[in-house]
């Protein structure tokens, strides 16, 4: 697509007439050390590798050369989404935008996994347990206790929060229940006020927010698998429910929004972070 063609919070042309569309685009940190060495990470604070600050650089660069502009960022707090959104602007040549940073859109917590080799937990717990713990909607993993370093109460970044909200490990279905808030109260404003926005967060956060906004059920968002640094484009209504995918893009189901990129790549590295924790990985 050419370059001059700019993504907006436009009006578009339906059958039905014209109502606006609010432009959302995500994306996940690039590759981390943690991902390379295929351990649980969650809340723990690693940051990219080479190739994940390559990913970050490319997923931006790709951002510029379909025309998407932002007014607006949203990020976690955890250091590898903060590099990857400052290389991806950068990369987009909008490093000026205003940025929120916020805890709500961190990692899902991996308790008292975190940390763990994810093909030698396998190993050790079944392949079959573990893919509970990766991807079932409400089974938490195993908790921390308040004195694991792991614990974020630990950490000086969370010390304005109340340690009560805090976790001790999340399910996805607990880490919905911090992200959806936040888009209610933060991300969906911005939108709605005509805003352009990019969220660069996390595999499970990205999949909690695409959960609700899709309304994927509990039991297919087991199959949903992001891969890092790969924008991922949706399209909302007036009323900041999804599009659908436009003419000439392939959704990623059961998302409606579609990856910009090569689609057997992306495919391909999506059914690689699903079988991550295979014993054979
Ligand atoms: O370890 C993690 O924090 C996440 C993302 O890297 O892993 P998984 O894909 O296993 O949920």
């Amino acid at each position: 697509m050419n370059a001059a063609v700019k993504r907006s919070a436009s009006i578009v042309g339906t059958a039905a007439g014209r109502r606006s569309a609010h432009s959302l685009v995500m994306m996940r940190h690039g590759q981390s050390t943690w991902n390379l060495e295929n351990r649980f990470t969650g809340w723990v604070d690693v940051p990219l590798t080479d190739k994940g600050r390559a990913e970050a650089t490319a997923g931006g660069e790709s951002l510029k050369e379909e025309g998407f502009e932002f007014d607006m960022v949203f990020t976690s707090v955890l250091t590898r989404a903060v590099t990857t959104c400052n290389l991806a602007l950068e990369a987009a040549g909008q490093s000026w935008l205003p940025t929120v940073k916020d805890y709500r859109l961190n990692e899902r917590h991996y308790g008292a996994l975190s940390g763990l080799n994810k093909a030698e937990t396998s190993a050790k717990h079944g392949e079959d347990q573990v893919k509970i713990w990766r991807r079932s909607f409400d089974v938490p993993p195993p908790s921390l206790d308040r004195s694991d370093e792991h614990w974020p109460g630990h950490d000086r970044r969370y010390a304005a929060l109340s340690p009560d909200v805090l976790p001790l490990a999340e399910s996805l279905a607990i880490t919905c229940d911090r992200v959806v808030p936040f888009w209610e109260s933060d991300i969906a404003p911005a939108l709605a006020a005509g805003k352009r926005v990019l969220i660069v967060a996390h595999g499970n956060s990205l999949r909690a927010l695409v959960k609700h906004l899709d309304g994927i059920g509990n039991e297919d968002i087991i199959g949903v698998n992001i891969p890092t640094g790969v924008p991922l484009v949706y399209t909302l209504g007036d009323d900041l429910k999804p599009l659908p995918c436009p003419a000439g893009r392939t959704a990623a189901a059961p998302l409606s929004g579609y990856y910009l990129g090569d689609q057997a790549a992306i495919e391909a590295e999506a059914a690689r972070v699903a079988a991550q924790a295979s014993i054979r990985a």
